[in-house]
């Protein structure tokens, strides 16, 4: 099949009432003609979110409603994605772009995990991204009181911060601090009800082997959706420390001996794999122009060359994990550096 024909899905996640029928509703209202189809994982029997949204000619809202997507249904969403992929081919329904708007208290891990192990869906449906929405008035607590939370932050190619109207700056930088040590790899974008360009969180392809890994260094506020500007973290250091069992891990060094960082990605990935959410890395191979780029959830691992590095050859690999032991690995990963 070309890649023409592969529909690209994104993940739409984040806590109860952290915004997210609210982005899809804006994303309807100013649609621009794409055909987009939404699946709709309602917690409980009744679908109370299918009903909020205001779907158009150019949207079709299937709705999954025995549970939650991430536990007892997600045989059922496997049968709704084959179901979607039968009336495309029988040209019963033309969709360009799939979102999947997961219940808020969904683990995302396997909702991904289903778009890669069963054979026709890894082949026909692309993951773009996953994105979660935090709401800022309750993000704190709910961290605190729901492990889950945690794992949908972690997950994140992107982060939309919503609510940030009824919080104080104070309260705002404890929040992106907390966020951004859960997730350093996410840019955090702002949206004020719903009101984001559809470019900010559709099609990214964040689960392609691509060049682009940075540690995040502010976040991006949409004073309207014309207007988005970037800020800086603050220099100043929140003075309380979270507690949350995952974080991210920043490992980086210069150049890398190729069989060595080979044997540790494989050591990684076979011990700690179950911890680690995401994780991607761009490392400078000895004697290699090329980025080796290393990307992965779980278990689940893709290597290969990117780009020539332009400027300084450096390594980086940022790991989103459950308390992994970061000192000892720190260690591995520096020994594998070229002497
Ligand atoms: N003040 C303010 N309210 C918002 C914002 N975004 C969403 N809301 C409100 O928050 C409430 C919950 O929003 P929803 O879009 O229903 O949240 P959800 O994530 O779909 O909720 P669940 O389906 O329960 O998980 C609604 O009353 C929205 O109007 C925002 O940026 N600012």
């Amino acid at each position: 099949m070309s890649t023409k024909n592969v529909l690209p899905v994104t993940i739409l996640t984040g806590f109860l009432g952290a915004g997210k029928t609210t982005l899809l509703n804006y994303l309807l209202e100013h649609n621009d003609g794409e055909k987009v189809a939404i699946i709709e994982n309602e917690f409980g029997s009744v679908g109370v979110d299918g009903a909020l949204l205001k779907g158009n000619a150019n949207s079709e809202v299937i709705e999954l409603s025995n549970g939650c997507v991430c536990c007892s249904i997600r045989g059922e969403l496997t049968e709704a994605l084959h179901d979607l992929l039968r009336k495309i081919d029988t040209g019963k329904l033309q969709v360009d772009r799939l979102i999947l708007e997961t219940t808020g208290v969904a683990d995302p891990s396997p909702i991904v995990q289903t778009f890669f192990f069963d054979e026709e869906i890894a082949e026909r449906i692309m993951l773009d991204a996953v994105i979660v929405l935090v709401d800022a008035i309750h993000v704190l607590k709910q961290l605190d009181e729901h492990r889950v939370c945690a794992a949908q932050i972690g997950f994140a190619d992107r982060i939309i911060l919503t609510k940030t109207d009824q919080i104080d700056d104070a309260q705002k930088e404890l929040v992106l601090s907390r966020l951004h040590t859960i997730n350093s790899k996410a840019e955090i974008f702002e949206a004020y009800k719903g009101a984001l360009p559809k470019e900010i969180w559709l099609g990214l392809d964040a689960f392609e082997i691509n060049d682009a890994l940075g540690v995040s260094q502010g976040f991006y506020q949409a004073k309207d959706v014309k207007h988005i500007q970037f800020k800086n973290f603050s220099t100043q250091k929140p003075s309380q420390s979270w507690n949350d069992d995952i974080i991210s891990y920043v490992f980086e060094a210069e150049e890398l001996d190729i069989k060595k960082i080979g044997a540790f990605m494989e050591e990684l990935v076979e011990e700690y794999g179950n911890d680690m959410l995401r994780y991607k890395g761009v490392l400078a191979i000895k004697d290699e122009p090329n980025r080796l780029i290393v990307q992965g959830v779980h278990k689940v691992v893709g290597f290969d060359y990117g780009s020539p590095f332009e400027q300084k050859r450096h390594s980086l690999l940022v790991v989103i994990g459950r308390k992994l032991p970061f000192e000892a690995l720190k260690q591995r990963f520096l020994s594998t550096a070229c002497v």
